[in-house]
């Protein structure tokens, strides 16, 4: 069976997830751009779906009149395109007579009001300022949509204070903030929030929320898309589809890769990340060293701790630290040792090239269990995988194992008889490699399509790992390592493109900052 196959069956045990972070969904949103379907396809759906439901509630309520608050996001957005469908239902006649055969539409007699909490140019998406703009050359001709650009909560609290004295029906939209929210609610929002909090107490007014209430606001109604919100009370708010495929929420796409925590531009040295390579043998000195240069990409220090012959090698290569350990092998005599080194790390990358014997083994398996208690993030490959004593083994969140097909039957589980791998009991994350990756835990799974036939050369599992390592430092196991799929394997698409199949594992770890340059 192959990870595709694979993938669409252990799909089924995961389950449809009934909410969805404001991460998740970002993440979504941009891998939907991945999959080619706009943003700005979203945003109409999005706003259609608000429109439609709008007219349903003023033709059950007999409203007629809106007022629209608008942020500078994509919340702000999805009330532009809102407002532009609402204008759709409007009429010019108050009445339609039968003979005309128009068909009856709720038609808005009054004008609907927006209001940009903000100037134009503050309006911070493609897709959003777009709609603005359209909006304003309607709003030139048709003089019921009004359209305020405002910021300063004074002038807003004048439009509040005459919403008050309405007699009419009245709709309010809050398209200022949606899952693009970040920390206490700043100004002007705070003063609106406030005051259309204390003005929803009258019965003419109804509050309608695009995608979730802004923080603070205790509206009627809230419309929201795609998957329900975790801050939103269910009991007021209407899912509404907005053609968002279900593979959008399981595909690796460059939606994974700008939420990988971001370089803060004041780091110290090591603050960006700090991996201990613990790999290498008398024979396989190198692999350590294909590891260490793909973090090394990524993060501030890398060190290799291995063999002499691993040392000697390591002297062509200045960008890596050494620490030397005695014999030809790791034995159980290194662990106390190797548990010291890598207290000072933030992951430790743990067994390319390390050899299968009994000494390596009864290293892996006492150094995992010290890093277990230390609650260390370590990244499991290769030999390490086949040593493990699996019986009575933790598979706790800190772990990331990067098996291919041969290496997941060490652990036990054969991707042919799947029964033991459903209801996965495991914390830990699995990057399984193939043609295409699989990366899951008892929480998600994902699948990554980057890479090609080039990337059977040798060394790019040891490659991934070291990338894998490296963003592990910063981010979270499942995060790191469908990051870690992409990015390795778009660096040899990038490669394919350039130079056909044609090309090693160093060609890959020179391409990882091009591809970080271009997502990350
Ligand atoms: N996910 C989807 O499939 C779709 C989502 N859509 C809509 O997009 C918003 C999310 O848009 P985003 O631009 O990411 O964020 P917001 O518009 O919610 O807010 C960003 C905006 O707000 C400012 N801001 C952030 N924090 C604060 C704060 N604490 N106080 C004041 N202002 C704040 C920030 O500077 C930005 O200007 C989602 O909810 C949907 O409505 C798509 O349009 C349709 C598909
Ligand atoms: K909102």
């Amino acid at each position: 069976m192959d990870n595709l196959e694979l993938h669409n069956i252990l799909l089924k045990n995961y389950g449809i997830k009934k909410y969805i972070s404001p991460k998740e969904m970002n993440i979504t949103d941009n891998n939907c751009e991945y999959l080619g379907i706009p943003k700005m396809v979203l945003m109409e759906n999005a706003g259609k779906s608000i429109a439609d439901e709008v007219v349903n509630y003023l033709v059950k309520n007999n409203k007629n009149k809106i007022f629209v608050f608008c942020g500078l996001g994509n919340n702000g957005g999805d009330g532009f395109v809102a407002i532009r469908h609402l204008i759709g239902y409007c009429d010019y006649m108050d009445k339609i007579s039968k003979s005309s055969g128009f068909i009856r539409f709720p038609s808005l007699r009054s004008e609907i009001t927006v209001i940009l909490l903000g100037k134009e140019k503050e309006i911070k998406t493609y897709e959003s300022k777009e709609n603005f703009k359209i909006l304003k050359n309607i709003g030139e001709l048709d003089f019921r949509l009004k359209i305020k650009e405002m910021a300063c909560p004074n002038e807003i609290l004048k439009v509040i204070k005459n919403i008050k004295t309405e007699k009419e029906n009245v709709i309010i939209i809050d398209a200022m903030l949606g899952t693009g929210i970040k920390g206490e609610l700043r100004e002007p929002f705070k003063t609106v929030v406030n005051e259309l909090n204390n003005l929803n107490k009258s019965n003419n007014i109804k509050i309608i929320s695009v995608d979730t209430e802004t923080k603070g606001l205790n509206g009627d109604l809230i419309i929201t898309f795609h998957k329900h919100k975790l801050d939103n009370e269910l009991n007021k708010t209407n899912l509404k589809k907005i053609g968002i495929p279900p593979i959008a929420e399981h595909i690796v796409g460059w939606g994974d890769l700008k939420a990988l925590s971001k370089i803060n531009p004041d780091s110290h040295k090591g603050d960006n990340g700090k991996v201990l390579v613990v790999g290498g043998s008398k024979e396989f000195f190198g692999a350590p060293i294909l590891s260490a240069l793909a973090s090394s990409k990524i993060v501030d220090l890398v060190t290799v701790a291995s063999v002499k012959n691993t040392m000697d090698a390591l002297r062509n290569y200045p960008e890596l630290m050494g620490y030397e350990i005695e014999g030809n092998y790791f034995g159980e005599e290194h662990i106390n040792e190797i548990v010291e080194l890598s207290k000072k790390y933030n992951v430790v990358i743990l067994g390319n090239g390390l050899s299968v014997n009994n000494s390596t083994k009864k290293f892996v398996n006492g150094f995992l269990m010290e890093m277990d208690k230390l609650n260390k993030k370590v990244v499991i490959d290769a030999d390490a995988i086949k040593v493990i004593e699996y019986e009575n083994f933790i598979f706790n969140e800190n772990f990331i194992f990067t098996p291919h097909k041969k290496e997941f039957e060490y652990m036990g589980l054969d991707v042919n008889n799947i029964n033991n791998i459903y209801g996965i009991p495991w914390s830990s994350t699995i990057v399984l490699k193939g043609k295409y990756d699989l990366i899951f835990n008892k929480n998600n799974i994902k699948i990554n399509k980057t890479g090609n036939a080039g990337m059977t050369v040798g060394g790019t599992g040891d490659a991934l790992c070291g990338i894998i390592g490296a963003l592990f430092c910063k981010n979270d196991a499942f995060i790191s390592g469908c990051c870690g799929a992409f990015i390795n394997g778009y660096a040899g698409d990038l490669l394919l493109k350039e130079k056909g199949y044609y090309y090693n594992v160093i060609d890959i770890i020179d391409n990882i900052p091009i591809v970080l340059a271009l997502y990350g």
